[in-house]
């Protein structure tokens, strides 16, 4: 099992790195690697074993932060809307996103980021994404709000873009141009 062992911190070079694609159909290797992804996101909303392993509660992860440089993210959440996420995906990349932006009022954070990092990270505020599924399934999925926040701060991982990268250093908490809280 992944444990906060395995996931790489700032200042590592694998956090800076484009991934590779994935070879699809995938092999057994790459499967295993994102279904073992997958399954930290839901320990670690286990109470029970994410106290026993010391586990950071995390709604999403991508390959690079367990120092893996292949196309991969895993996501398991419910939205502010109490939409159920929960996917495992190869070679994801945004095919469409609204002029719209969006942000979490809150700033982000990052489960390779051991600080706070204050201020807004602007987003799209929608976006498609199109991908393939652990059974290697074309996926095609419309996202939303914290929904396409959490999908682009991952596959920002995949480009070596952390959620800092985002954020006006002159001014943190202004507020994004033409952009609405996503959870005001
Ligand atoms: C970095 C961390 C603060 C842990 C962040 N969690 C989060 O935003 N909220 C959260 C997590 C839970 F598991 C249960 C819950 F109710 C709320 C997160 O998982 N990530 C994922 C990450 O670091 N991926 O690389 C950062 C988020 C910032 C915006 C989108 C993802
Ligand atoms: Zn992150």
């Amino acid at each position: 099992m992944i444990t906060m062992d395995d996931i790489i911190r700032e200042g590592h070079p694998a956090l800076r790195k484009v991934t590779e694609k994935v070879e699809i159909p995938p092999r057994e290797e790459d499967k295993r690697i994102l279904e073992d992804m997958l399954e930290y996101l839901k320990n670690s909303q286990d109470e029970q074993v994410c106290e026993r392993y010391g586990l950071r509660p995390g709604v999403g992860l991508a390959a690079p932060q367990i120092n893996v440089n292949k196309r991969m993210l895993a996501v398991h959440f419910t939205d502010l809307n109490d939409k159920f996420y929960s996917y495992g995906l190869f070679n994801p990349r945004i095919i469409s996103h609204s002029v719209e932006r969006t942000y979490l009022s809150s700033g982000e954070g990052c489960l390779s980021v051991d600080r706070e990092v204050p201020g807004y990270v602007p987003r799209y505020r929608r976006v498609t994404v199109k991908a393939v599924d652990l059974e290697g399934n074309e996926v095609k999925l419309r996202l939303k709000d914290y929904a396409a926040i959490v999908f682009q701060h991952e596959i920002d991982h995949l480009h070596g873009i952390m959620f800092y990268d985002h954020i006006d250093q002159e001014q943190p908490f202004k507020e994004p141009e033409n952009a609405k809280p996503a959870d005001a």
